[in-house]
């Protein structure tokens, strides 16, 4: 059987480790090694196809797992700026025997329309051949290869760091005090768009700094600001792309969305399970939505208080079955005493506001469904089956996904029933 080892720790990584999985017209198996165990949990689990190693690995040890292993092919699909674990997966595979095809991505997008020079040099090379300003952001240490081109003191824009040597260097080289932007990035899309704009500049120069480096906000910048970059850039390393590397191996290629897929940023909102027994719970309000998370709430083991001076159908029949107490009449500020969690779900602006107000500077928890920003907590769409309880939320962006999101979750757990004659009770 075709043993494939892989050395991951990108998406490309991933997604090539999925699709040889995925893939059983032949049978083979893969090992891919990830640096670390964060990136271990990115990875589909292990299984007969699939060993997962994480941890770095000296080139000694890269040897020892492709013999031991007997691989028949090595890709290397570590991060471009990876050089060193590059070099030495290169140098086992050779040692050992084994073929080596190295995975690069392919260059962004973004990148596509700028001049790519080799270094600093060859970018002020670059810039002699053209007129107008230039906003320069690849720190102060390479400025003075840029000090002979006519004019540079008016023509060029140094963004440095703001330490007294730095901007000294500056000064010394003569690049003109109006012209020195020293402040620590890294800069927002609109911090850079303003900077260039200010600058009226019509060319950027850039490393290839990832982006930690902000150099995506960089890009989108210029292009909306119509200055060209110019990039420095790390000199071209020969390798596959993730298609070639699907072609070599024999798989199908990958639909379009499979590479356009981001990481997804990180979540705010997170569904802690808290214990509510015995929790006294105030509503004030008792209209459509007070009564709808009435409803929802009486499936918790609180003790519920609703204060409204209209009443719907629904809550006066809980308030008949002894479910919930019920005070017909306006919310006073009193009634939050011994509360810990407030509903405000009033008809009224001003009561809601007023009751996140109180509520916030006495500590208790509330929510306030008329205005989300003034919320400590998101009321959630709730599915409950047995002691299967999901909350879903929406971030806040959008109820109706939560609501859509809730009915199929719902639908989900009665198809289990429907097809195993058990439910989660
Ligand atoms: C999930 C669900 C739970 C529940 O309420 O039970 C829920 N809203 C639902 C329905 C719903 N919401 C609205 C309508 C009427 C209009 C329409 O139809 O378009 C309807 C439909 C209806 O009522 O029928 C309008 C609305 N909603 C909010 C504001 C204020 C604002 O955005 O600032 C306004 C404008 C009010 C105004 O201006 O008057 C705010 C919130 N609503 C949230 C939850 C929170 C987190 C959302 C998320 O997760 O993203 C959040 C952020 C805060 C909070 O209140 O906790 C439930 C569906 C569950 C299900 O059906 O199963
Ligand atoms: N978060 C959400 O999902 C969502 C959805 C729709 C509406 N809303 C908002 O929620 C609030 C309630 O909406 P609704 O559709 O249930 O309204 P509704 O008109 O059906 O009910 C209003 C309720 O508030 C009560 N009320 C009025 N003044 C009060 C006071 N001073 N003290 C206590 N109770 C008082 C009324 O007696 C009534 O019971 C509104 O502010 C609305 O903008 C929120």
């Amino acid at each position: 059987m075709d043993k494939i080892l892989i050395f991951a720790g990108t998406t490309e990584g991933r997604i090539l480790t999925e699709a040889i999985c995925r893939d059983d017209s032949e049978k083979r198996r893969v090992i891919t090694c990830v640096a670390t165990e964060y990136g271990k949990h990115l990875l589909p689990e292990e299984s007969e196809n699939l060993t997962v190693l994480a941890g770095r690995m000296e080139p000694e040890e890269m040897r020892a797992l492709m013999e031991k292993e007997a691989v028949c092919q090595v890709i290397d699909a570590t991060h471009p700026y990876a050089r060193q674990a590059s070099a030495n997966i290169r140098e086992a595979a050779e040692e050992s025997g084994v073929p080596y095809l190295r995975l690069l991505r392919e260059q962004g997008q973004e990148a596509e329309d700028a001049v790519v020079v080799p270094d600093a040099k060859g970018a002020a090379e670059y810039l002699k051949k053209t007129e107008g300003n230039v906003l320069l952001t690849i720190g102060s240490k390479e400025l003075a290869a840029f000090t002979g081109l006519a004019n540079f003191s008016q023509r060029l824009y140094p963004r440095i760091l703001p330490t007294p040597e730095m901007v000294k260097r500056a000064f010394d080289l003569g690049f003109d005090a109006g012209h020195i932007i020293a402040m620590q990035g890294p800069f927002s899309h609109e911090t850079n768009l303003a900077m260039l704009r200010q600058t009226k500049a019509a060319f950027l120069v850039t490393k290839e700094s990832g982006q930690v480096g902000g150099f995506a906000d960089k890009l989108t910048a210029a292009k909306e600001a119509g200055a060209k970059v110019i990039l420095i850039g790390r000199p071209k390393e020969e390798g596959k792309s993730l298609a070639e590397v699907l072609r070599i191996l024999g798989l199908p290629p990958l639909p379009r969305q499979a590479l356009d897929k981001k990481e997804e940023p990180l979540a705010r909102w997170f569904p802690f399970f808290v214990d509510v027994k015995g929790k006294k719970v105030l509503v004030a309000g008792a209209g459509k939505i007070a009564s709808r998370r009435i409803r929802t709430l009486s499936q918790f083991d609180v003790e519920i208080t609703v204060v409204a001076p209209e009443l719907s159908k629904e809550v006066i029949g809980l308030a008949e079955s002894g479910r919930v107490h019920v005070q017909k009449r306006e919310f006073s500020a009193a009634d939050l005493e011994g509360a810990d969690l407030v509903l405000a779900a009033a008809g009224s602006r001003e009561v809601n506001r007023e009751i996140g107000i109180l509520c916030r500077t006495r500590g208790i928890f509330v929510n306030v469904a008329d205005r989300k920003e003034e919320c400590d907590f998101y009321f959630p769409a709730v599915v409950r089956k047995g002691n299967l309880i999901a909350g879903l939320t929406a971030g806040g962006q959008d109820h109706r996904l939560a609501a859509e999101g809730s009915r199929k979750v719902r639908q989900a757990l009665e198809n289990r029933r429907a097809e195993t004659g058990e439910g989660y009770e």
